[in-house]
């Protein structure tokens, strides 16, 4: 009989806070699936699915994707990941989202990426990306080897259509007006663990002691046996 112990976690922050880039450092340290909402938005734009399709423009304004559309994107993708624990990145990114995966998970932890909006402007005008994997670089922080193309794959990096400074502003006062009351949200329910700070190699060990004790305490959902 084994007995499987499933954690389920949700990364937050604004745009721009190392949210891809700690997700990454999270997943290759525990035994984690990681999903991102932008990396499946952008695989739907880049594929010309309906949704993305529909959402393209959206997206590219820096505004919100409708709750409903988003809702029923990720509750679809989390559902194929079945028995396994998992790191949410990006969702949920408004009070009715958060309702809607409360209604079926049960959330152990949500990581809160507090970092300054001055700090972040500069890193989302200088971040590469590469699409099909989600891998995030930046010219000055984490350059790839050869500029312009992904370490791993050799293909072509691509900078996103939402991180011009224009762009980046519109995100900002979305995620202020509408992901900030989130965390009131998760602070309530007493799983917000708050991570503050300017660089990303000072707040990953926080981080990565945090969820270490986190899992080793097992005081995650046993979700029961297999
Ligand atoms: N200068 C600098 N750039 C960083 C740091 N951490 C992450 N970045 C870069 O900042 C950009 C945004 O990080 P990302 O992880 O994509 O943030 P997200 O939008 O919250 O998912 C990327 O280009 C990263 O490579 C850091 O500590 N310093
Ligand atoms: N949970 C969500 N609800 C609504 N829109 C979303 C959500 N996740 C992603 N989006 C849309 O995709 C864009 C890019 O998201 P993301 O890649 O998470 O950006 P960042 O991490 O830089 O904030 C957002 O600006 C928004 O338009």
């Amino acid at each position: 009989m084994v007995v499987r112990v499933l954690f389920r976690a949700v990364i937050m922050g604004p745009p721009g806070s190392g949210k891809g880039t700690i997700s990454d450092r999270i997943r290759k340290s525990f035994e984690l699936k990681h999903l991102s909402s932008g990396d499946i938005l952008r695989a739907n734009i880049k594929a010309k699915t309906e949704i993305g399709l529909l959402m393209k423009s959206c997206i590219d304004q820096g505004q919100l994707v409708p709750d409903d559309i988003m809702t029923r994107l990720i509750l679809a993708e989390l559902r194929n990941l079945g028995q396994n624990s998992w790191l949410l990145d990006g969702f949920p990114r408004t009070v009715r989202q958060a309702e809607a995966l409360d209604d079926v998970y049960n959330i152990d932890t949500v990581v809160n990426l507090n970092v300054p909006f001055e700090t972040i402007k500069e890193r989302l005008t200088s971040r590469w990306v590469h699409l099909s994997s989600g891998r995030v670089y930046n010219t000055t922080f984490n350059p790839p080897k050869i500029p312009g193309l992904d370490d791993i794959t050799g293909e072509p990096l691509i900078q996103r259509n939402d991180d011009t400074p224009e762009t980046v502003t519109k995100r900002l006062k979305a995620y202020e007006m509408q992901t900030q009351p989130v965390l009131e949200y998760y602070r309530s329910k007493g799983v917000l663990e708050v991570f503050s700070g300017t660089e990303t190699n000072k707040i990953w060990p926080h981080v990565h002691t945090f969820l270490s004790g986190k899992l080793a305490s097992g005081n995650h959902q046993v979700t029961g046996t297999v």
